[in-house]
């Protein structure tokens, strides 16, 4: 089951249809605070509890949260930081039979504490003693947990609404993630995040935001036929840049290999025929000198990559416009991103709907100048940048968001710091291009480039660099396979 990420109205509105069809808020807030304290249970042996609660139905979770863990043989200290205001949140109140205090500024003593004031749809940024305590949590050496969301975040964009907000260990929220969950710094603040079913109605269809799992792309993979030849299996080229600039390129090609692309050809200017040779084993290496040269080239490929160590300048400006025109789709990274900064129009009219941008933030602030800044975060800014150019883009970063022309978005959750090392980039073209090569479609095969390079990373942890990703590539797609329901059919499967 893929996963959707809802905007907080496209969860006000399940909210909504939830009670129309007869659901109870005060049935949902009990189940809320139930999954609250289960989690809660699940991870922690019982202790001293303190329970934060706001004036709304985040609150209104907490005391049910108090009433659960008091239950279950917790020491349960209840700290208000408003009286509840909500009828639900009022009746919830009512039901804890235990004393509640005003809220203290400073952590009053305990083995765990629960962030019930503020959820996902927190409009305004926090104050007075709630602020307090906010920059005083951070200190906290015991874990908290946060109801829906660590409350000051925007629960749309994950940017903080004030300067002071909430960290937690563990957040667990309801129905669907929210967009605040994923974007950072909400997401560097939640911690685990535990998505607990509350028995809303599904509302598949209503979300165009998707985590970037395998469920998303893996019934599309281009596993190899079992009769299959290698030109079969995808041709994929890769353009180097001159002598002495030439090593991103081959990490490139040796990414698109290794994740399936049958033929992988570097097309090195003359000049460095002889650097990119002597480094060059099962990736085949062809000259071109001339427009004429990278036509003919991009007419015998399915996809080419071009940008890493392309060099920034006229001559990529060129490169690129000669292999637009050709049948194969295009990877655009790195220098040949930075070559249009002048005039990315241009670049936007070459591109057509196959091809893919992979900018980082700095390389995106040059095609589209202000456009981050302008947006309310990443995720419409990408959308934004493939209607644009026309073509799908890749945002990266430790919430990577890769965007359609038409809309469709993905943000990918299993990034990992290691990811963030030199060549780690070109790599990811170089698995993108490869399975655009096997036939995948572009937008599938920058969802499941950004997917298998994320498990790579994380496979491997510390130490990571960019030359170990290809060969981690391997485990993480045969885990894949091994997902396949007819692997056994398929002849696929170690042995056959
Ligand atoms: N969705 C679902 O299906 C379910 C949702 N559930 C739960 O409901 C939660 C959402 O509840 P909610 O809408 O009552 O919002 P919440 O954040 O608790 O408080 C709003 C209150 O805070 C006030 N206020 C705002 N900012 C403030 C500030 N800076 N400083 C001080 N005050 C401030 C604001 O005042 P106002 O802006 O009106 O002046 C208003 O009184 C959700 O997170 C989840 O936990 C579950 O129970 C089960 C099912
Ligand atoms: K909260």
């Amino acid at each position: 089951m893929s996963r959707e990420i809802l905007t907080v109205a496209e969860m006000t509105q399940a909210d909504r249809q939830a009670v129309e069809q007869g659901l109870s808020i005060d049935l949902l807030m009990d189940r809320a605070g139930f999954a609250v304290a289960e989690a809660v249970m699940k991870r922690f042996p019982p202790g001293r509890a303190v329970i934060w609660c706001g004036p709304g139905n985040n609150g209104g979770d907490g005391y049910v949260v108090a009433r659960c863990l008091h239950d279950k043989g917790w020491s349960v200290r209840v700290e208000a930081a408003a009286a509840p205001a909500t009828e639900a949140a009022k009746r919830a109140a009512a039901l804890w039979k235990g004393e509640t205090v005003p809220l203290s500024p400073s952590p009053f003593p305990a083995d765990l504490y629960v962030d019930a004031l503020f959820g996902a749809g927190l409009s305004r940024g926090l104050e007075g003693d709630v602020a307090k305590l906010a920059c005083a949590c951070a200190q906290l050496n015991e874990p908290v947990v946060a109801i829906d969301l660590p409350s000051g975040f925007n629960g749309d964009t994950g940017r903080r609404l004030g300067e002071a907000v909430f960290c937690a260990d563990l957040t667990v929220t309801f129905h669907r993630l929210k967009v605040g969950h994923c974007l950072y710094e909400g997401r560097a603040a939640c911690g685990e995040v535990v998505v607990a079913d509350i028995g809303l109605p599904a509302s598949e269809g209503t979300a165009s935001l998707f985590e970037n799992t395998p469920d998303l792309w893996e019934r599309h993979f281009p596993w190899p036929a079992l009769n299959v030849h290698k030109y079969q299996r995808g041709r994929l080229k890769v353009v180097s840049g001159d002598a002495g600039k030439t090593g991103a390129a081959r990490l490139a090609a040796r990414a698109g290999l290794r994740i399936g692309a049958g033929v992988v050809t570097l097309l090195s200017p003359s000049g460095a025929l002889a650097e990119n040779a002597a480094h060059l084993e099962a990736v085949m290496l062809a000259p071109f000198e001339s427009d004429a040269d990278l036509r003919a080239a991009g007419e015998a490929a399915d996809a080419v990559v071009i940008g890493p160590s392309a060099g920034v300048g006229e001559t990529t400006v060129r490169n690129l416009f000669a292999l637009a025109g050709t049948g194969s789709a295009l990877v655009v990274d790195a220098d040949a991103l930075t070559s249009f900064r002048q005039d990315p129009e241009a670049l936007f009219s070459a591109l057509d709907r196959d091809d893919v941008l992979t900018p980082h933030p700095g390389e995106f602030e040059r095609i589209f100048p202000g456009l981050l800044a302008r947006s309310a975060e990443r995720i419409s800014a990408t959308r934004e940048a493939a209607r644009l150019a026309g073509a799908v883009v890749l945002l990266k970063g430790p919430d990577t968001v890769i965007a359609a022309p038409d809309g469709r978005a993905v943000v990918s959750l299993n990034g990992s710091p290691w990811l963030a090392t030199a060549g780690s980039g070109d790599i990811l073209a170089g698995f993108i291009g490869g399975l655009i090569a096997q036939g995948m479609t572009s937008f599938e095969a920058a969802c499941a480039g950004v997917w298998i390079h994320a498990e790579c990373g994380r496979a491997h942890g510390p130490g990571l660099i960019a030359e170990d990703l290809p060969n981690l590539a391997p485990a993480v797609l045969a885990g894949l396979l091994a997902r396949r329901p007819s692997v056994k059919r398929s002849g696929l499967a170690s042995g056959r």
